[in-house]
């Protein structure tokens, strides 16, 4: 029998404290990246962010943010029909970028996209599977927008409710699959 999204989240994310330093909660996927019907299930539920209510595909493009969030963006692109952009810790792209910087619950960051990711007016899904402070995904709508391209949403696949994400994100369309 299939398992609901909700049972699939809660058999597929584990905590382990004090990683990757003191005092954090690391949530780790890797149990639900292994169990292949969760995944697809996530990956549908995920993907469902980048359509309109008769469940037709609305983006040209989906982000995914290094690394973990190119594991879950790579096979939503897929499902939607549309192209996939990853967006890099700074020194990983080839091409001419742009870059932001931002601070993270456990340090600091450099991310990149490359300036023709996008065609003008594209419209971008962004995928990633953690919202802590919100950092990571500002960042990254920061780089999508400097391309001339249009954010129609961010879906990720956890969302810590006890850090400031949600309200550094005011205004941007936000989804989680869990919020904990
Ligand atoms: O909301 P924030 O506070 O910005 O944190 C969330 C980000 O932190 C983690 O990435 P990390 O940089 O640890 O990289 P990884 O995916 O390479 O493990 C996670 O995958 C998110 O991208
Ligand atoms: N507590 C956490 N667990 C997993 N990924 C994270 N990214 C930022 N904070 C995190």
């Amino acid at each position: 029998m299939m398992r609901s999204l909700e049972q699939v989240l809660a058999d597929g994310v584990r905590d382990i404290p004090d990683y990757p330093q003191p005092g954090v909660v690391f949530k780790d996927i890797t149990p639900l990246l292994a169990d292949h019907t969760g995944f697809g299930q996530v990956v549908e539920a995920l993907a469902a962010a980048g359509t309109d209510d008769d469940g037709r595909p609305v983006v040209d493009k989906v982000v995914g943010i290094e690394a973990r969030g190119f594991i879950l963006a790579a096979p939503v692109a897929l499902a939607l029909g549309a192209g996939f952009v990853p967006v890099r810790k700074k020194g990983k792209l080839p091409a001419p970028t742009y870059e932001e910087s931002y601070a993270l619950e456990y340090g600091e960051a450099t991310i990149e996209v490359h300036q023709d990711a996008f065609a003008p007016g594209d419209r971008v899904l962004v995928i990633d599977d953690v919202l802590a402070t919100g950092g990571t995904v500002e960042a990254c709508l920061r780089l999508i927008r400097r391309c001339g391209a249009e954010v129609v949403g961010t879906a990720v696949l956890l969302e810590l409710s006890f850090l400031p994400g949600r309200k550094r994100l005011e205004g941007e369309q936000v989804s989680a699959l869990l919020t904990v």
